[in-house]
This record gives C-alpha cells, structure tokens and sequence, in this order.
C-alpha cells in the first residue's frame, strides 16, 4: 500500500483534497455568502453529521451577522444511499420568514437536500439556498439548484474532513478517495 494511502474497515483510500484548498475554497464561498446576505441574517442550518467541519470553518469566516443552528439527517449505509431519509434530530428553530442557507458537506444523490427542502418549505422561510462543500453532478437524482458548491467532484466515494466510510474518517483534515 502507498504510506500516503489510508485503510478505513475494507477499503483504501488516497489523498484528493488538501486541508489547503478545502480552506481556500471555504474562503472564496464565506466572501460570497457575506456579499449576498448583507443585512438578511441568515440562518445556517448545518445538516449533521457529515457538515460539522465544513460549517465550523465557513462559520469562522462569514463576518456579517448571522445565526447558526444544527439538523441531523441520515441515510447512507455502506457506500450507498438507502434512499430512505431520516431526520433524526428535528428542525428547532423558526424559520418563518428567515433567509435559511442549509450546509452540506456532499451533494451526491440529492435525496437528503430534496426531501429536507420540501421540509423547509412547508415552514415559509423567506428564501432557500443550499451551500455545500462538495457536489456529484453526475450523480443527482432530483433537479436541484445548488447555489453555492465549493467543488465539484466525480463520482468517488470520499472520505474525511466530517465524510465517514461507516463511522471512520470524519476526523481526517484531508479528503480522501477510494481506490478502486
Ligand atoms: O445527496 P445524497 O445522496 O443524499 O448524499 C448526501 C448525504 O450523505 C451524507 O449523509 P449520511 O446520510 O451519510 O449521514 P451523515 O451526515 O451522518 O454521514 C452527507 O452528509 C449528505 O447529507
Ligand atoms: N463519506 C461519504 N458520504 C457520502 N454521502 C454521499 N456521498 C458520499 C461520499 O462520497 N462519501
């Protein structure tokens, strides 16, 4: 195996994304979040578990006011999507009439974005983005508009910087790929 290669359960992994340029990406999207939402407050609504990393460090960077709060859906199993989506831990804040931008760490299928936009929306907030830190376009299985995408990437498995390969690898500073 390459020493620069890790092995998570069964699989391997090697890097694809530095901790470097997923910063500088996070910089670019934070600078552009702060020109759009000037004087609206946004509502963050990180979707846990994956987003964690990717909102604390775009968080830190957005300087306009602002309000963050946190919803954890789930449905990957292995490598794939169920296609099932659970919210686990339920929307707490009001959204009526709140510019809310979700936080995704991935947008792959698309599932877990569609059905809880359609859960915000019964909910009147006055407008709706989506900013994700990565995005599959080949994979999207619902016409969605992805406002803000850091970048966009094949279809991979990855892992790292809060991505998990079941339960490893969030930790990892550094975005991972399979090797196939
Ligand atoms: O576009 P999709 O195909 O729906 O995939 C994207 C979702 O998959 C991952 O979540 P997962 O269900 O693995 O839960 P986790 O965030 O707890 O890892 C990721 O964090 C996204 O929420
Ligand atoms: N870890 C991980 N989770 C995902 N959820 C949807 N796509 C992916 C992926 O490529 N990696």
């Amino acid at each position: 195996m390459d020493p620069r290669n890790i092995q998570l359960h069964d699989c391997e992994f090697r890097p694809y994304i530095s901790e470097e340029e997923i910063i500088a990406r996070i910089t670019m999207l934070a600078e552009q979040l702060g020109q759009d939402y000037a004087h609206k407050k946004p509502l963050f609504l990180a979707v846990l578990n994956g987003s964690f990393m990717f909102a604390a460090d775009l968080l830190k960077r957005v300087s306009i006011p602002c309000e963050i709060s946190f919803i954890r859906l789930s449905s990957y199993q292995d490598m794939s999507s169920t296609g099932n989506v659970k919210e686990v831990l339920g929307l707490t804040e009001d959204i009526h009439s709140r510019h809310v931008v979700v936080l995704e760490d991935i947008v792959d299928t698309g599932h877990t974005v569609h059905a809880l936009l359609q859960q915000l929306k019964t909910h009147s907030p006055a407008s709706v983005e989506v900013a994700t830190l990565l995005m599959k376009p080949e994979c999207l299985q619902h016409p969605l508009d992805v406002k803000y995408v850091a970048q966009t990437i094949p279809n991979d498995f990855v892992v790292g910087y809060g991505l998990d390969y079941n339960g490893l690898g969030r930790n990892l500073r550094d975005i991972y790929k399979i090797v196939s």
